[in-house]
């Protein structure tokens, strides 16, 4: 009998998470899951108030890689399933918190496409040994949507109902393709991916809103030793849909989380009842929803189950991780009895034997060469064995024999069962004993502290009631003797001093006032002398500033009449000298360029020029002069 095997995988923060300054709170150390509980978004150890530890079978880490994940988690399982055992690997987590990445993944690289390489890999290898070794592979792909199976690879099939038959679970109506190649179950998954429920979550924009399962049937018939020994067995890989926290406001999208949450926490309920039932699978409630009644013989009965648990190192994501855990720490407690389906049961194998020689017997009747003679004739004896075990009489006596093989079996099983329990039982009481042990010493420890507490109190009891006494008896004394007259006596002697120094200060400061008044009735006539001289001064000054302007203004206008004369002097030069000169200038300036030696008329330009120039500065001085003039008037 052996436990579920269960894993936690850690996904690394993701850009969503890091873009809000999410941070880890999850740590991987070998088998152990620690997750932190901060008191803020700091995270460091200051802030931590509580602490959480598990521990699984396997722990995955940030770093850990697709075929590590593979070979430490699903390898196992598959190698079951290629031994005859029934088998289940299934990702559980919640949304986003990396599930379809562990079992698929876009790079097609995931649980199902390493163990569909790894069951091709194990045909060839059979096949190699044997070619007489023959295997059929076939797949289901289908998903469970708000309590409705549907089939995947047959989209047309909806509703599709869940039956047993002899503790065997399967799905009516559900369409199977056999495998020949990897690449087959590779297209038959992007066919059904495309059927299958997608919706965008708060959490994850590409969230499978649906719990989906990949079924591998196999059915074996090899030679060892000689003896042909066919299995079928059957493994179920399910990438279940994630829980969410967070409440769409869409009715569809609600009746979805609805669902998935019902059927993810009847999961739950269910470890619960074969942990606690270990024993009696029949009150356990696999009906209770559809997810639960398809995983019956895969959780509960005979079959080796892998539970991979996503989770997120977010401490935004505390609570789902935290449940998430508990999940898996719940998971790892159940135990599971799985055999190999070989065809054991005698009518079957009798018209199993049957079809065989029929087979057989059609083969060696086939002419072909001498090495297929040699073969026919070693099948001929395969035969008459065959046939000699079947007609045996001792073949009633064989088959009594295995039902009593059996029915021990079961009892052994049983007691085996029983014997787990009982080891629970003493693991509990153990804990139990050593939890009282734990409490009473603390219990002792609290008495010690009281009896402490209590005795430091008598001690502060004592030392008042000391204190009180002690002041009892001072005041006693003080009516005996007369220290209180000597210190009132004191007091009064100090309090004359102060009167004293105040009345001195009080003399001072009226001195200091008669001392400054007199100098102020002294500023005061300085003030009024000083004002009669400004008067005085200034009546003077404005005297003296009228006899200037008249001065100034008979000057300039004898100034102005002077400039007037010049000017209508130059003027006059001007009409009488200038405009015949420049007059002359002009005659002879067609000659001047032909004749440019004539030196006495360049001088005399020349002169000309500069004359003007005098000229026409004198006059505009003039007028200056003139505004000057219209100024002072
Ligand atoms: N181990 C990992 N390493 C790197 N990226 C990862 C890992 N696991 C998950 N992721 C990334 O995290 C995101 C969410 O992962 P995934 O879609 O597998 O989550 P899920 O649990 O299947 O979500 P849902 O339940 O909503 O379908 C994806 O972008 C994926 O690539």
């Amino acid at each position: 009998m052996s436990n579920v095997f269960v894993a936690v995988r850690i996904r690394p923060l993701i850009g969503r998470e890091i873009s809000h300054n999410e941070v880890s709170i999850v740590e991987a150390n070998e088998n152990t899951v620690h997750m932190r509980e901060s008191m803020n978004q700091q995270n460091d150890d200051t802030n931590v108030y509580s602490t959480y530890k598990f521990t699984y079978d396997a722990v995955f880490n940030e770093e850990t890689t697709q075929e590590e994940v593979y070979t430490k988690a699903a390898q196992q399982t598959v190698t079951n399933f290629l031994e005859g055992y029934n088998g289940c690997i299934m990702a559980y987590g919640q949304t986003g918190s990396g599930k379809t990445h562990t079992i698929m993944s876009s790079e097609f690289d995931g649980v199902i496409p390493q163990t569909i390489y790894e069951i091709f890999d194990y045909f060839q290898t059979k096949t190699a040994v044997n070619s007489n070794n023959q295997f059929v592979l076939r797949a289901s792909y289908y998903q469970i949507y708000n309590e409705n199976v549907l089939d995947l690879l047959n989209p047309t099939q909806i509703n599709l109902k869940i039956r047993e038959v002899q503790h065997q679970i399967y799905v009516e109506n559900l369409s199977y393709f056999q495998l020949t190649c990897p690449q087959d179950l590779e297209k038959l998954i992007k066919i059904g991916n495309t059927n299958r429920i997608q919706a965008e979550t708060k959490m994850n924009t590409n969230s499978s809103r649906s719990h989906s399962i990949l079924t591998l049937y196999l059915d074996q018939s090899l030679f060892i030793k000689n003896e042909l020994v066919q299995t079928s067995s059957k493994l179920q890989i399910l990438d279940l849909a994630g829980s969410e926290r967070a409440h769409s406001t869409q009715p569809e999208r609600q009746r979805e989380t609805k669902h998935i949450n019902q059927s993810l926490a009847i999961l739950g309920n269910v470890m619960q009842q074969i942990v606690q039932n270990q024993q009696n699978s029949t009150h356990i409630q696999f009906r209770d929803s559809k997810l639960t009644r398809i995983l019956q013989d895969s959780v509960g009965g005979n079959c080796k189950t892998v539970l991979i648990t996503n989770i997120s190192p977010s401490n935004a994501c505390f609570y789902e991780t935290l449940n998430s855990l508990k999940f898996a720490d719940r998971a790892k407690q159940i135990k599971q009895h799985a055999e190999i389906n070989q065809i054991e049961d005698f009518s079957v194998r009798i018209q199993k034997y049957r079809l065989e020689i029929q087979r057989l017997q059609q083969k060696i009747n086939e002419k072909g060469n001498p090495e297929e003679q040699q073969m026919q004739q070693q099948l001929q004896k395969q035969v008459d064995m065959l046939k000699s075990q079947i007609q045996s009489p001792k073949f009633d006596e064989f088959q009594k024999l295995f039902q009593q093989i059996k029915q021990l079996d079961e009892v052994r099983s049983q007691s085996a069962n029983q014997q787990d329990q009982l080891n629970n039982l003493r693991n509990q009481s153990i804990k139990q004993r050593d939890i009282l042990l734990i409490l009473t010493s603390k219990l002792q420890e609290k008495e010690t502290q009281i009896q402490q507490f209590l005795k430091e109190l008598q001690d502060c009891y004592q030392q008042i009631a000391q204190s009180e006494e002690k002041i009892y008896q001072s005041g006693q004394n003080v009516d005996d003797n007369d220290e209180e007259e000597y210190t009132i006596d004191i007091s009064q002697n100090t309090e004359t001093d102060q009167i004293l120094s105040y009345e001195q200060k009080m003399d001072e400061l009226v001195q200091l006032k008669e001392e400054f008044t007199e100098e102020n009735v002294q500023l005061e006539r300085e003030w009024k002398q000083m004002q009669l001289q400004i008067k005085y001064e200034q009546k003077s000054l404005e005297d003296r500033a009228d006899i200037v302007m008249r001065q100034v203004q008979v000057e300039s206008a004898d100034y102005l009449t002077e400039c007037l004369k010049e000017r209508d002097a130059l003027i006059k030069i001007f009409a009488e000298r200038v405009i015949p000169s420049v007059n002359e200038l002009k005659k002879h300036d067609s000659k001047t360029a032909a004749n440019n030696n004539d030196h006495s008329l360049q001088e005399k330009a020349k002169n000309l020029q500069i004359y003007i120039r005098n000229v026409r500065e004198l006059i505009e001085t003039s007028e200056l002069r003139q505004k000057l003039q219209e100024l002072f008037e």
